[in-house]
């Protein structure tokens, strides 16, 4: 059994009162499993649907359509049984501000069952030094911290994250995944949403890319960035005119400035190399990449744009 699963989830938000309507659907049939001890990153611009498919998750609202099971439970409907073994890390924590950490660690530990002592939660996310201190004077990266710390008291063996480095300094940034990654080796199953590509990308075992409620992109970090072209730029020579490039090699120039999108790295490279050799050309500035996950982002989410304007031309009739 998979530690989450999701099966054509959809979450539709009713129309305001007296606005007419039908309402919104954020979330429009989406499918994915996270295997138990997975670090699963859930991606996607901002409005995608990410918060609106992790809160059917934690069991904050219904599915308007599909089927959720976190350790093969109804997390809205048999919140009892999923509630106390997973840990939810919010975008907005509010807790009350008055309260020092200690006194939140320890309230929150109160209500938990088999929860870790405050104290050894708060010095997991670097904050033992600091339950003396009032919850509304910690800075924006360090209330980041408190909420995880309260996400972990309870010991979850599944671990929601929305958002959880959002505001922090870079240090945060690397604690936070060095904890993440060691809560998985103890096998907790975690599930985050994150803007930080780059983390995502050394972070999760697998992804899913989300885009106007539907998911566009999903598997290894590495199979998302195999599906994008790689790319080699250069500059030719002034007075060496692009029709002298090999033919084999699909470029796209811009005055002197020349790119390559390939799936053929290598091959491309190659017959670039060569071509140059042969005929005694310096290739100015050559860079030769793989696609990065943040460029195959980039790629999906214009993508998507560009399908939403043919949408919306489709439905006004404009440049039919
Ligand atoms: N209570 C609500 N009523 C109506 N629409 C809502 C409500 N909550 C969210 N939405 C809409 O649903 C869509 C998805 O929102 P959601 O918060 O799930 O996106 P997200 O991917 O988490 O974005 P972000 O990266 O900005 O956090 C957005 O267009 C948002 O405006």
């Amino acid at each position: 059994m998979d530690a989450i699963e999701v099966e054509g989830l959809k979450r539709r938000y009713a129309a305001e009162s007296g606005a007419g309507g039908e309402g919104f659907e954020a979330v429009r049939g989406i499918s994915f499993s996270v295997r138990e001890g997975e670090i699963f990153a859930l991606l996607g611009t901002n409005g995608a649907g990410k918060t609106s498919t992790v809160e059917v998750l934690e069991g904050l609202a219904r599915p308007s359509g599909g089927t959720v099971r976190v350790l093969g439970f109804d997390p809205y409907g048999e919140r009892a049984f999923v509630r106390a073994r997973t840990g939810v890390m919010l975008q907005e924590g509010g807790f009350p501000s008055e309260l020092t950490v200690g006194e939140t660690a320890t309230m929150w530990a109160g209500v938990t069952s088999e929860a870790r002592p405050p104290g050894e939660a708060l010095e997991l996310v670097g904050l033992g030094g600091r339950g003396g201190v009032r919850v509304k004077q910690l800075s924006g990266g360090e209330k980041r911290r408190l909420d995880l710390a309260l996400a972990l008291i309870g010991r979850p063996e599944v671990l929601f994250l929305d958002e959880p480095t959002t505001g922090m300094d870079p240090e945060g940034r690397r604690d936070t995944a060095e904890l993440v990654r060691a809560l998985r080796a103890e096998g907790t199953t975690v599930l985050l949403t994150t803007h930080y590509l780059e983390e995502a990308e050394q972070l999760a075992d697998r992804l899913a890319i989300m885009q106007a409620g539907r998911i566009v992109a999903s598997g290894t970090p590495e199979q998302v960035v195999a599906e994008r072209p790689s790319r080699i730029t250069f500059r030719l020579p002034a007075g060496v005119r692009a029709e002298r490039l090999p033919l084999s090699v699909p470029a796209a120039v811009d005055g002197r400035a020349v790119t390559v999108r390939t799936y053929e790295l290598q091959q491309a490279l190659t017959e670039l190399l060569l071509w140059a050799r042969e005929s005694g050309i310096t290739l100015e500035g050559l860079q030769a990449k793989s696609a990065s996950l943040e460029e195959a982002f980039l790629e999906i989410a214009q993508a998507g744009n560009r399908l939403g304007r043919d949408d919306q031309q489709l439905m006004t009739g404009v440049g039919a």
